[in-house]
């Protein structure tokens, strides 16, 4: 079962991005354009920027140089999630320990303005594997299950733009290709996904290696430090 998207997606392009982190900059100059359907992986080494550019594009960390564009609007930070236009979902899970699955999907539904009917919730467990813990206090699961519950609230919510910071990690082999399977329906319904991974993810698509965009290293030579 896919929920139709709430809203016609567009074509979201980011020129110029540059972020700051503790003081340092990150990375300058990142550009990309991803239409609807469309896949974006964000390679690159531990510390490139590749969470710092997915919480840029959740409206999270306000870039400090460029901007992003939907369709043919101009976005401020913050705007995309405004619009009800992305669902996030970062190394963070955000689950409440004493809740049971059904009502952290619930909540979590909830939160972003949706009901979530018994079919619905049911067919993204299935996805995961999850019917039989529905009724279980996530206090209980394991850390591939508390994953693997982060990753239904894709189901939950009819959003074009999917921001998934390392969704493979703790995933067996089995539970990677449901999540490949979900990007995929998403991407057939016109929705977009901008993945953070190091591991390879079965979609075609672009990559966009934030290695390339370190800031430029200014020597004492050169003047300024
Ligand atoms: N909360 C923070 N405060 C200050 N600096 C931070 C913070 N989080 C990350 N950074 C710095 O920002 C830079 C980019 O971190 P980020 O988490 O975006 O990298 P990443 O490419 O996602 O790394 P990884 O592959 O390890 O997940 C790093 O140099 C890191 O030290």
């Amino acid at each position: 079962m896919n929920l139709p998207l709430a809203t016609m997606p567009a074509t979201l392009a980011a020129e110029g991005l540059s972020a700051v982190r503790g003081g340092r900059r990150v990375f300058e100059g990142v550009s990309f354009t991803l239409a609807p359907g469309g896949f974006l992986l964000l390679a690159g080494r531990n510390g490139s920027g590749k969470s710092t550019l997915i919480r840029a594009i959740a409206g999270l960390l306000p870039p400090v140089g460029g901007h992003l564009s939907w369709g043919e609007a101009r976005l401020a930070p913050g705007d995309l999630a405004a619009q009800g236009l992305l669902i996030y979902q970062g190394h963070q899970f955000g689950l409440k320990p004493v809740e049971t699955l059904a009502a952290a999907c619930r909540h979590w539904a909830a939160i972003m303005g949706h009901d979530v009917p018994d079919d619905l919730l049911v067919a993204a467990a299935k996805r995961f594997g999850m019917v039989n813990l529905l009724d279980e206090p996530i206090r209980c699961f394991s850390s591939g299950q508390r994953h693997r519950a982060a990753l239904m609230r894709f189901c939950l919510a009819p959003r074009p733009l999917w921001l998934m910071d390392e969704p493979t990690v703790g995933l067996d082999t089995d539970n990677r290709a449901a999540l490949e399977a979900l990007i995929a329906d998403h991407r057939a319904r016109g929705g977009m996904v901008i993945a953070a991974s190091h591991d390879p993810i079965a979609a075609e698509g672009d990559r966009l290696d934030m290695d390339a965009h370190a800031p430029r290293r200014v020597s004492y030579a050169e003047g300024w430090v």
